[in-house]
């Protein structure tokens, strides 16, 4: 049994780009059930009589259990010729080679990148994020897709007549584009083919109605048969689930950068966001005495000792094939490889670290790996930095944008972005307070020496190594 995850990674529009966020749409939609489940059954699959397709407030369609469901129970099963990938349907051998070649240009299907919907008034609001990264990412796959729809499909194309023509002579421009992409991403599966072994993405009837929460009730697994020929697909209960339940499945472990460029929604209070930011020595020494810690003493971030620096080689973040991109927040709070690095920017002698394994630095430890003080300082730097990267990456503050959502003037897609933006500061404000919570009980323990110079030869006196 394996378990399939959602594909993400190729695009979700915006939520104006649906066309069923519209509530009479969605009321039509969901007196569909019955059509649906016959077309699943008719093509061999099984939907469970305990579940029906609804309306579900802010996440469009969805699915629920219209009576009692025991925990392990079936609701959906599909047999494995159901699921709509790049390798089945019935289109003719001529149109499926060249919707392959047209797919064999597309970033989101070869490279793994997403796509969020770029057409008319994206990149007007897209100011609005005020989140670096994802604005970049959101150009990036603007102008991908405006070199797709104005360049190289059309030059495919060019070339197909009649029952050739995989669109029936119709024209591909960038919102019809934009919308099919986004209509998969936000839909398709990561499936294991049986025969080849490769991942693949593939649309699956039915099941792509459950939405996403980080606390499922239900899962989707991947059944081989007996001889491992064939697989079916299945949905099952996570836990017994009363009627009248909505059914969900986990999308993955998403930030909501991926969420809102994929599925065009986020996730309030989302584990799995983070900020980037560039590892950078004088951010570092800035968030040093931002944090309190005097610079007597103390590490030049700048210019390390030889032994740092090859430390911080083998942690990527120095020399040649360095990568500097780290982040905060995230189930770890801090990327392990900023918080090694600052651990061995502040350690005095390479002799404190003698004993100690790289990977064990990049970890929260019950007790501070290089000591009290060594925590304490690195805590601190941490802390301030997370704060000043809230201070200098957005244009509004917190509050600003909380009252913005108060408006009603603000369109759904404003609210989004306003939306993305509060979490991403509300996130930074709660990585202060966990690094401050830790630091707190760090100094619980009484072990904390002054800061300044003494603290030096305390940590020196430690006896590391
Ligand atoms: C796989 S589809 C799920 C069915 C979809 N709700 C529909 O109306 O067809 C994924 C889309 O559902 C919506 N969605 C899923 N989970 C959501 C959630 N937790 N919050 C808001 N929207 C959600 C998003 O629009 C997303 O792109």
């Amino acid at each position: 049994m394996e378990r399939v995850v959602m594909a993400r990674r190729l695009g979700c529009p915006l939520p104006s780009a649906r066309p069923w966020r519209n509530r009479r749409f969605y009321a039509a939609f969901a007196q569909q059930t019955p059509e649906l489940r016959q077309w699943v059954e008719k093509n061999g699959g099984y939907v469970s009589p305990g579940i029906e397709l609804t309306q579900d407030g802010q996440s469009g369609l969805g699915l629920r259990t219209s009576q009692w469901i025991p925990q392990g129970q079936t609701v959906i099963s599909l047999p494995s010729h159901l699921p709509l990938g790049m390798h089945s349907g019935e289109t003719n051998d001529d149109a499926k080679e060249i919707i392959q070649s047209i797919a064999s240009r597309v970033p989101g299907v070869n490279m793994d990148t997403g796509w969020s919907r770029c057409g008319r008034g994206a990149l007007g609001i897209t100011a609005s994020l005020q989140y670096p990264p994802l604005i970049y990412q959101v150009k990036k796959r603007c102008k991908v897709l405006y070199e797709l729809s104005t360049r190289d499909i059309p030059a495919v194309l060019e070339t197909c007549q009649g029952e050739k023509h995989p669109f029936a002579g119709q024209q591909v421009d960038g919102g019809a584009l934009g919308w099919a992409m986004s209509a998969v991403s936000s839909r398709a599966f990561r499936l294991q083919n049986k025969k080849s072994g490769d991942s693949e993405r593939v649309l699956l009837p039915l099941i792509d109605m459950c939405n996403h929460s980080f606390a499922p009730n239900a899962r989707l697994e991947q059944i081989p048969t007996a001889d491992n020929s064939d697989y079916k697909l299945q949905v099952v209960a996570e836990s017994s689930l009363e009627s009248g339940t909505p059914l969900s499945l986990n999308y993955g472990a998403l930030s909501n950068d991926l969420l809102l460029l994929d599925y065009g929604f986020i996730v309030v209070d989302n584990p799995y966001d983070r900020v980037e930011l560039k590892y950078d020595p004088s951010l570092l020494e800035v968030a040093c005495m931002a944090g309190g810690l005097s610079s007597q003493g103390l590490p030049s971030f700048a210019s390390p000792a030889p032994w740092q620096q090859a430390l911080l080689a083998q942690l990527r973040l120095q020399g040649a094939g360095a990568s500097l991109l780290v982040t905060l927040g995230g189930p770890e709070i801090v990327d392990g490889r900023l918080l090694a690095a600052l651990r061995i920017l502040y350690a005095g002698e390479a002799s404190e670290l003698r004993h100690q394994d790289l990977k064990e630095l990049q970890l929260w430890t019950p007790q501070p790996p290089l000591g009290f003080v060594n925590e304490r300082n690195v805590l601190r730097t941490l802390a301030a930095l997370a704060a000043l990267v809230l201070a200098r990456s957005f244009a509004t503050t917190a509050e600003e944008d909380r009252e913005l959502l108060g408006t009603a003037k603000y369109a759904s897609n404003q609210q989004l972005i306003v939306g993305y933006r509060l979490e991403k500061k509300q996130m930074l404000l709660d990585v202060v307070v966990k690094l401050k919570d830790r630091l707190k009980r760090l100094k619980a323990d009484g072990k904390i020496g002054p800061i300044g110079v003494q603290d030096v030869s305390a940590r020196k006196g430690k006896g590391f190594g």
